[in-house]
């Protein structure tokens, strides 16, 4: 018998279940049918568009978001230390600014090579910049000891949950909608998510009264409900939480004994800074009035280089703060962190210019700030232009992006919709975001992916296509619906 003719080893139906078990939509079916398209118009194959325009994934540079000037001038010059030899000096300072120059060597004396394993915690220089960020961020000091550097924001969840997950009765909340990494990692892990829903009526807002309703009911059921995770500002829907919001999570969280999880990947990403200022956790808990919960809650916060203006998501950099955690459990995440043996030097590097970023009177600091500027005025606007898009759109309804990078507006749908998707086996926004990218080359991710009040439908797009395409972007859409109502009517 030929080897070809005997069956596999490696199945699906003999892999790991949990595996098989895990979704993650902001990638699925509708991403990969773009990126079908995507191939067949390069070869030449026709559609009733020229290109397609991913907005299912915040992915700023995918869609010609310029990386910051001054952190691509740090990092090559790090990839290429032989830059920095005196005898290329003359030259190379008429390429690069001098605090350029100053930063990279200072890296590179802490790093050695980035070619090398780095401690597995992080760089303890970088993990030193992310403390004084954190110092000068909240007004209150960080112990770098306890700051983790991590590929990305994504693996540090990831490490969080895992350690969190004793077995299948290990509940963590996590909020509908969410984020898929978080109900993704939690089937991986075999784990319960404990679904608290976001109010879409009053912005997104989260209500403490539900979230006891739900860790009560759950314990009831058996279900060890151990951690809550928040994403502020939220993903895919865009609200910042307020101060008394925070204060009264942490004190819900104290007394409920449970672990805070807060992604904060988003934290720059704000557009209504004078309503809704960005307000860490970690600045939340210290100034909670109880010393008790102030000295007894176990808070993990996360961040990450992959948004705010810096959208640097290819180099997989990010970390997290763990705040009165077991002295039992730092050391396990270590252990985890050296297992990995260390996280990539490029995304170590982009988390220390992140953290610490050209300061005024520095050669750089000008033409970063308005960098910077450029960018966030750009999504500030786009995000309004593309709200106020899906408002005109008729059946929907879409809330404001507070912060982030998405809109997920709600739209109503026929039952002949719903029935067609039902043909097709997938959810009525699934149905709907596949006819947006077949008509338009649009691929947005549908709402049922994130999780969703029974009956309702959404979908999320960023707001990233280049601001001079928004117009044509914007009178796809409506075209499209218009005519996705008219070919659908009951
Ligand atoms: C809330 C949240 N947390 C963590 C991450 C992970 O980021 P990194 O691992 O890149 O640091 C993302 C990425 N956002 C995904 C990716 O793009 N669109 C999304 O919804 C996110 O939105």
């Amino acid at each position: 018998m030929t080897i070809s003719n005997q069956s596999k080893v490696l199945t699906t139906d003999n892999m790991n279940p949990l595996i098989k078990n895990v979704e993650y939509a902001v990638r699925g079916r509708l991403a990969i049918r773009a990126e079908e398209i995507r191939t067949d118009i390069e070869q030449g194959a026709k559609y009733p568009f020229d290109k397609v325009v991913n907005c299912n994934i915040g992915n700023p540079q995918q869609l010609n978001q310029a990386p910051i000037t001054f952190f691509r001038q740090v990092a090559s010059l790090c990839d290429n230390p032989d830059l920095l030899k005196k005898e290329h000096r003359s030259l190379v300072s008429q390429l690069y600014p001098t605090d350029a120059l100053e930063r990279a060597e200072t890296l590179l004396h802490s790093i050695g090579s980035v070619g090398a394993y780095s401690h597995s915690q992080g760089v303890p220089h970088i993990r030193n910049t992310v403390a004084q960020f954190i110092k000068e961020r909240d007004g209150y000091s960080a112990d770098p000891n306890h700051i983790y550097l991590t590929q990305g924001a994504s693996a540090g969840v990831q490490t969080l949950l895992s350690m969190l997950t004793e077995n299948e009765h290990s509940g963590i909340m996590i909020p509908i909608p969410q984020y898929p990494l978080y109900s993704a990692t939690l089937s991986l892990y075999g784990a319960t998510p404990v679904h608290y829903y976001l109010d879409e009526s009053t912005g997104w807002s989260l209500d403490i009264k539900q979230l006891t309703q739900v860790v009560t009911q759950a314990r009831k059921q058996g279900t060890d409900v151990r951690a809550l995770v928040i994403i502020n500002p939220g993903n895919p829907t865009g609200q910042c939480l307020e101060a008394d919001n925070l204060q009264d999570i942490i004190s819900f969280c104290y007394k409920e004994r449970l672990v805070l999880l807060a992604d904060e990947v988003y934290q720059t990403n704000i557009y209504e800074p004078e309503k809704r200022p960005f307000i860490s956790f970690k600045k939340a808990l210290m100034d909670h009035p109880d010393a008790e919960v102030r000295e007894g809650l176990e808070l993990v916060s996360f961040h990450s280089i992959s948004k705010g203006m810096i959208g640097e998501c290819g180099r997989r950099g990010g970390y997290f703060e763990c705040v009165n955690l077991d002295q039992g459990i730092m050391d396990q995440i270590y252990k985890m962190a050296s297992v990995s043996l260390c996280p990539n030097l490029h995304g170590q590097i982009l988390v220390d210019l992140m953290c610490n970023p050209p300061r005024f009177g520095e050669p750089s600091y000008d033409s970063y700030t308005a960098e910077i500027k450029t960018i966030y005025d750009s999504l500030r606007r786009r995000s309004k232009k593309l709200q106020d898009c899906f408002n005109n759109l008729e059946g929907v309804s879409c809330q404001p992006a507070q912060g982030a990078m998405y809109l997920f507006p709600q739209v109503t749908l026929s039952n002949k919709v719903v029935q067609e998707a039902k043909k097709a086996n997938i959810a009525p926004d699934a149905y709907y975001s596949h006819a947006m990218l077949e008509a338009t080359g649009v691929c947005v991710v549908p709402g049922s992916g994130f999780g969703q009040k029974d009956n309702t439908w959404h979908f999320r797009s960023t707001f990233l296509p280049e601001e001079h395409l928004f117009d044509k972007f914007c009178s796809d859409l409506e075209k499209f619906h218009h005519q996705f109502l008219k070919d659908h009517r009951d």
